[in-house]
């Protein structure tokens, strides 16, 4: 074991084990990150990979001072039923779940202990991630600053009040896909239009990744950026004009709204 903060994550999966990667990346010795994963085989991986200690839910409860919750929320009961006996109320608890609201792991944990709910994305495997923090009723300004140290160690971390969690799952949590989905289907639109399937991929990666920076670096409104490509009488408009006709902006108002609603559904842990 080494001497400094231990963390633990509880569930390892995709997104557990882009944060792990992230925060050993970020320098954080090995042998203070403990996990715990419900297969041996996957345990032994993941010891491989990152010289991480495997422990039971229970040890993890015990040994570490920050505890990472990052099951699925269907999962979350019955890890909150094998944890709650052992965590003291010394301990933070960081929950990256959807939906979960910070009052249910209260309600299921030693009376006072500090709840965290973050809502990271994937791009922390590539530290530039973005997380959004809230805290619970027992989170000091010392635990969210705890959070926010794990959290900006792999991309940015935003304080958001815990009532637009749910908004923000749907925008940042979920935001990775969206963008992957628009590659997807813009590289076969490429191959409709006689391209190579690598040559779409390609031209159409960098130009997302283009895009971004100037969205990013530029200063200036998305509008203006468009309007920058959009020549009279050329080929965007053209293009632009099939979007409108398609209903693309009124299906990604729709389809944020329903990534809102199934976070609220998943408040209980729900199906
Ligand atoms: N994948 C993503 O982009 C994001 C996911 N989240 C949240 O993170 C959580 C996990 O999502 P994913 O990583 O996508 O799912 P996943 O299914 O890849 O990972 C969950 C892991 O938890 C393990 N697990 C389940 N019960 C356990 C238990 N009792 N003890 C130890 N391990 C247990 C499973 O074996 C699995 O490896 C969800 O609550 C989700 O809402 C949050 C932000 C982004
Ligand atoms: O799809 C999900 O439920 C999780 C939460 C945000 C991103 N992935």
């Amino acid at each position: 074991m080494g001497t400094g903060q231990k963390i633990a994550f509880l569930g390892t999966g995709k997104i557990g084990e882009a944060l792990l990667s992230g925060l050993l990346r970020s320098g954080k010795d090995p042998a203070d990150v403990l996990v715990t994963t419900r297969r041996p085989d996957r345990a032994a991986e993941l010891t491989e990979r990152y010289g991480v200690v495997v422990v039971s839910n229970a040890e993890a409860a015990k040994l570490a001072d920050t505890l990472i919750l990052a099951v699925k929320p269907q999962d979350m009961g019955t890890l909150l039923d094998e944890l709650a006996p052992h965590v003291g109320a010394d301990r933070l608890v960081i929950s990256a779940a959807a939906g979960i609201p910070t009052a249910w792991f209260e309600e299921r944990l030693a009376a006072g202990t500090p709840v965290v709910r973050v809502m990271p994305n994937t791009p922390v495997l590539v530290d530039e991630g973005m997380s959004v923090i809230s805290g619970g009723s027992y989170a000091e300004e010392v635990h969210l600053e705890r959070a926010e140290a794990i959290f900006r160690s792999v991309g940015k971390a935003l304080r958001l009040p815990e009532s637009q969690q749910d908004a923000a799952t749907a925008l940042s949590g979920s935001g990775p896909a969206y963008f992957y989905f628009l590659v997807e289907a813009m590289t076969d639109a490429g191959i409709l239009l006689g391209l190579p399937r690598h040559v779409a991929h390609d031209l159409i990666v960098q130009s997302a990744i283009g895009a971004s920076v100037m969205l990013r670096d530029s200063g200036e409104h998305p509008v203006k950026l468009r309007e920058a490509v959009t020549s009279p009488a050329g080929t965007t408009i053209a293009a632009i004009r099939e979007l409108e006709n398609h209903g693309v902006r009124a299906a990604l108002l729709s389809a944020l709204e329903a990534a809102r609603d199934r976070s609220r559904e998943l408040a209980s842990g729900g199906k």
